[in-house]
């Protein structure tokens, strides 16, 4: 088995002298930034000024602009949008990098498809926890945490693994497990995760579960509660025990449905599709798409997200969850309205 580390394997001391400076606040960066602090480590956000600036604090982190921060720091984790990273770095980041220091990311993305070529004398690794950045934050409050990969791009210092493993250990990662990885890996498998399964697949399963009740003539609040709010409940199943966690807790009537119409639907045909879908991350086609969507101002990213939004699904679940007050409101740090070329 792969190698797992958790807290007592780390040493955390090479990373007590330096100054980390976050470049970002929304969902990754405010959980990185405030449990390193809280972790002992010395702490400074880098943003332009606006909303997440005021945030930041109003949380009590230091504040300053992406080129201070990066010129301070020993360790500079850049935690924007990934769509932004190239010209924010080119700018404000690269300008102010000197030799020694250690340039970290959360995903592959820019390094592994070219879009950030970093200089020779710094340090270049990731730090990806497996898991959103605001359960980041409330798994840390909570006393436990979400796992992470951690991968090595250029060692220039040598010193560029165990400083990632103590970044890995003070954003909480090392009560859940840290994993070794590559930027390839780590890029490829998190771009395929969440395209045909965490969020791609799972909302398309969820979207076609509803639509085919509600066109049948069902209610669509029945409808909601079936395919949506009790998925949560028995992924939590899955989380704890895995599969069979899951079929503990269901009835036999559940069990037999599952093993007899789960692969009715979700099928060799699917996994083929799933490997068209990897294989364009793997050739770069659905990188390049992404970075073409951004420089024609994302077109289609804010048609698809307008008509998203106007799901019947998505109007009677609003409904449905203001009346269930112990529903935690969603998290409105991370923005989703229509990006423009003058929003960044
Ligand atoms: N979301 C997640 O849970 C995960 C994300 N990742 C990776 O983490 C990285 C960050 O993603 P994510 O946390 O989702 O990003 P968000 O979209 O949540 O955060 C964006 C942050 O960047 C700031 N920002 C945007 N443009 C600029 C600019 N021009 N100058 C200064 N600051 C700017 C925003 O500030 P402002 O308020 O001023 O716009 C905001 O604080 C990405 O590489 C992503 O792939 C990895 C694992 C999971
Ligand atoms: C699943 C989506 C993710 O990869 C994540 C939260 O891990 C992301 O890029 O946001
Ligand atoms: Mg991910
Ligand atoms: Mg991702």
């Amino acid at each position: 088995m792969t190698k797992v580390l958790y807290n007592n394997n780390i040493n955390e001391e090479v990373l007590q002298s330096k100054r980390v400076a976050i470049i970002g606040y929304g969902s990754q960066g405010h959980a990185h930034a405030l449990n390193l602090k809280e972790s002992g480590f010395d702490v400074v956000v880098g943003l332009r000024k606006g909303k997440s600036w005021d945030k930041a604090v109003e949380d009590g982190v230091e504040v300053k602009t992406v080129a201070e921060a990066t010129a301070e720091a020993d360790v500079v984790m850049v935690l924007l949008p990934d769509e932004y990273q190239p010209k924010i770095y080119e700018e404000s980041i690269k300008p102010n990098l000197k030799p020694g220091n250690a340039l970290a990311f959360a995903h592959g993305f820019n390094i592994h498809f070219s879009q950030i070529v970093p200089p020779e004398d710094v340090d270049v690794f990731l730090v990806a926890p497996k898991g959103p950045g605001h359960l980041v934050r409330r798994t840390y409050q909570e006393g436990a945490g979400v796992p992470a990969l951690y991968g090595i791009y250029q060692d220039a210092t040598g010193t560029a693994t165990e400083v990632a493993l103590a970044y890995a250990k003070g954003i909480g990662a090392g009560r859940a497990g840290i994993l070794q990885t590559s930027f390839q890996e780590e890029t490829e498998t998190d771009l395929f995760g969440e395209q045909a399964v965490l969020c791609g697949g799972v909302t398309s399963l969820v979207k076609a579960g509803f639509e085919t009740l509600t066109e049948a003539g069902y209610q669509p609040e029945v409808a909601y509660f079936e395919c949506l709010h009790e998925l949560k409940l028995i992924v939590d199943l899955m989380y704890e025990g895995g599969l069979a966690g899951m079929r503990y807790s269901i009835s036999d009537t559940a069990q037999w449905g599952d093993f007899v119409s789960g692969p009715r639907v979700v099928n060799e045909d699917t996994k083929a599709r799933m490997k068209e879908v990897l294989t364009d991350i793997q050739t770069g086609a659905f990188a390049k798409g992404w970075i073409l969507e951004n420089q024609a101002n994302r077109p289609q990213f804010n048609a698809i997200n307008a008509k998203e939004n106007e799901h019947l699904i998505e109007k009677v679940g609003q409904e449905l969850r203001e009346l269930m007050p112990f529903v935690k409101k969603p998290v409105n740090s991370k923005k989703k309205e229509v990006v423009t070329s003058d929003s960044n």
